[in-house]
């Protein structure tokens, strides 16, 4: 029997909460696109530039990477956050990034990304030390093995908190400075193909499940902060080769991994860079927001 919805229902401004109505205020995202004359090389460069200073958790393998990309396509300054543990392994190319950008303002700070107060005064700092922010880049990230019949709640936890805490904690902080800016800003999240499939042969339902939460911490906040003139994306990759996939037993799968991927191999982080600018960047990226790219080599054949 068809039903009568009531009149309330279809009132959107009576089943909407206040704030999520859209207000449409000054928006660097819905401002016509400014006239450009230049040469066309200028035009092809300036297409996939990135502007301002960015955030980056995570300077491990895939981070250290996107930093020199960030660098070489125009970021004039990146704040690191790290776990001192890392740092003493990760230095050295920080130090190298600093003598091969001279002109950019490199600067590191110890920031648990799972911890709210340490992360808020991080931010804070930066947005002194820096001035404005554009950019937030989440790579800190970690991965759990475990049955899942035999996990313990607390490496359950460990995942969780930093893949997806974490990297909601530094969205909002950040998200707040951007709002405060009104220039706008990119936003982009490290999900994973382990987010939109289950993996073979590791067991990792901890990882799999805070990957695929990634997804909808990604698409949430673009459909919130867009009218901030903040996209908020993700890159998706397949098995790179980095430490995260050396240890807890992950190293015996990578001969499986590569053997099932249609390129026979694993990716190499630089590979993923480009998807990366794409999404930061202020012209080519203008309109992409709340998606997820998947670099992964194919995908791996079954
Ligand atoms: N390598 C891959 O195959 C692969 C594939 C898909 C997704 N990813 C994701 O990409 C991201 C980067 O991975 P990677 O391969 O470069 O790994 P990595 O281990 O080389 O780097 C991860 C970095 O995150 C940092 N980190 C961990 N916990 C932190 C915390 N609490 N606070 C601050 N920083 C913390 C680590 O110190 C390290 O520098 C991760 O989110 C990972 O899940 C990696
Ligand atoms: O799925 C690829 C990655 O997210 C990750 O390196 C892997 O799943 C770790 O087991």
């Amino acid at each position: 029997m068809a039903t009568t919805a009531s009149p309330d229902r279809n009132d959107l401004t009576k089943r909407v909460l206040p704030q999520m109505t859209l207000s449409r205020g000054p928006n660097p995202l819905t401002a016509p696109l400014p006239k450009d004359d230049s040469p066309p090389s200028e035009r092809a460069r300036q297409r996939f530039a990135v502007e301002g200073n960015a955030i980056v958790t995570g300077a491990g393998g895939i981070g250290l990477s996107v930093i020199r990309a960030l660098l070489e396509h125009g970021a004039s300054g990146i704040a690191i956050f790290d776990v001192p543990v890392s740092y003493a392994s990760s230095m050295p190319a920080i130090e190298t990034l600093k003598t091969d950008f001279p002109n950019a303002k490199i600067k590191t700070y110890e920031v648990d990304v799972r911890n709210e107060t340490i992360v808020d005064a991080a931010v804070d700092r930066v947005s002194e030390d820096f001035g404005t922010i554009d950019m937030l880049l989440c790579f800190a990230g970690v991965v759990g093995c475990a049955h899942a019949h035999e996990l313990k709640v607390d490496d359950w936890k460990r995942v969780m908190d930093v893949n997806v805490t974490g990297s909601w904690l530094c969205a909002q902080a950040v998200g707040k400075k951007m709002i405060a800016q009104k220039s706008g800003g990119s936003i982009l999240f490290t999900a994973s193909i382990s987010g939109h499939r289950v993996n073979f042969p590791q067991p990792q339902v901890a990882y799999n499940t805070s990957k695929a939460a990634v997804f909808q911490l990604t698409r949430s906040l673009a459909a919130e902060w867009a009218t901030y003139g903040i996209r908020v994306n993700s890159v998706s990759p397949g098995y790179m080769d980095t430490i995260l996939n050396e240890g807890d037993g992950l190293a015996a799968s990578r001969a499986i991994w590569a053997d099932r991927n249609p390129m026979g191999r694993m990716g190499d982080v630089e590979e993923l860079s480009g998807a990366v600018i794409l999404l930061c960047s202020k012209r080519a990226g203008r309109y992409i927001n709340g998606a997820d790219i998947v670099v992964d080599g194919g995908g791996i054949v079954f």
